[in-house]
């Protein structure tokens, strides 16, 4: 079973206008309303690529009924725990540019804590654990160690895209699977990334730490996969880019679709690259057919060290 978790699960409210002009009455030409926030994303292309996902996490309000009803209609099984609070409606405004004002994630306590122990208790070896979005200060880091120790000891793929503090530490857990962009790759090590050979050179760190699988997504610009064994570079299709919120998490979640399927990270690569591009041409998340279509655009190489000019 694929489990995704999302602590600070979203209402992704996206307004399409052709200009925004800040301090100013704005008005859109169309308005679009999805369940949003990482994991649960990740839990809606599986499911767009005929895999079945339970997805964890909090919730709250009438926005989390929102959230919990539109993926009960994608036949999505969810299991969130109730926050008691109104769960954030993050607004994406998309011009030639996209701009986002994300809300704060949930302040939890100790008993709703204790109750994601018990839904994860369940997980047997060979089950996927993908803990994905922004992580609440409230909780303490040492909650999110225990969680990935837990995988680890039961030899449940671990599957890490976060940001911020809790990341760093979470790395010594051994991940299956980390994504960062180049950016957040980049927070780590307190470095700024515009390079492919610059990010073989951090996301290489991750790997000497004993992180399993690193893929760094850079945008329009391409991607690169590094592991102990291997090193691949992927070029992105071209198309005409609608929305890239979640392209991220379609990475991610076409990563493990393949993975499931063939156990080759190179496929795996391959196969995440797509369905990320193929996000990223479509207002919403990206379906099947789409990412079938983009694969064979999608090259991937092995890297060199020789090839870089630095
Ligand atoms: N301009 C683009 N053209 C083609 N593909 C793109 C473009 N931008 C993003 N993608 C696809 O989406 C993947 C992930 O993009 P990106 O690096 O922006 O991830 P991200 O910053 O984690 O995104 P998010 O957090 O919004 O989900 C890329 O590897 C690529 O496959
Ligand atoms: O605030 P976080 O948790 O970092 O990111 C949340 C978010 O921006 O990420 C998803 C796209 O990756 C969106 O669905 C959601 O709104």
């Amino acid at each position: 079973m694929i489990y995704t978790c999302t602590f600070a699960p979203s209402i992704d409210y996206t307004a399409y206008l052709t200009h925004f002009e800040s301090g100013a009455l704005n008005r859109s030409d169309e308005v679009y309303y999805y369940p949003g926030g990482k994991g649960i994303n990740v839990s809606r292309v599986l499911s767009r690529l005929g895999l079945k996902s339970r997805a964890l996490g909090y919730a709250g309000g009438f926005t989390g009924r929102f959230i919990e009803e539109f993926l009960d209609a994608e036949g999505i099984e969810t299991d969130f725990i109730d926050t008691g609070a109104i769960t954030r409606i993050n607004v994406k405004i998309k011009t030639d540019q996209e701009t986002e004002l994300n809300g704060p994630g949930p302040v939890l306590e100790g008993s709703q804590l204790e109750q994601l122990k018990e839904k994860i208790a369940v997980m047997a070896q060979g089950d996927w654990f993908v803990l994905a979005g922004s992580l609440p200060s409230s909780v303490p880091t040492q909650f999110f160690k225990d969680l990935a120790d837990r995988c680890q000891e039961r030899g449940i793929h671990f599957v890490l895209d976060t940001s911020g503090p809790a990341l760093q530490e979470l790395l010594d857990t051994k991940p299956f699977l980390i994504k960062p962009n180049e950016h957040e790759l980049g927070e780590m090590f307190g470095v700024e990334i515009t390079t492919q050979a610059q990010a073989f050179h951090y996301a290489s760190r991750l790997v000497e730490r004993g992180v399993q699988h690193v893929v760094v997504s850079m945008g329009g610009a391409g991607a690169i996969y590094a592991s102990r064994e291997h090193r691949y570079t992927a070029q992105v299709p071209k198309g005409k880019v609608v929305n890239t919120v979640g392209s991220g998490d379609s990475l991610v979640s076409g990563f493990i679709a393949s993975y499931i399927q063939h156990q080759d990270p190179e496929r795996a690569f391959q196969y995440g690259v797509a369905s990320g591009s193929a996000t990223a041409f479509r207002t919403d998340l990206c379906e099947q057919a789409d990412v079938e279509q983009l694969l064979p655009e999608v090259t991937v190489t092995p890297f060199e060290e020789k090839d870089v000019t630095k």
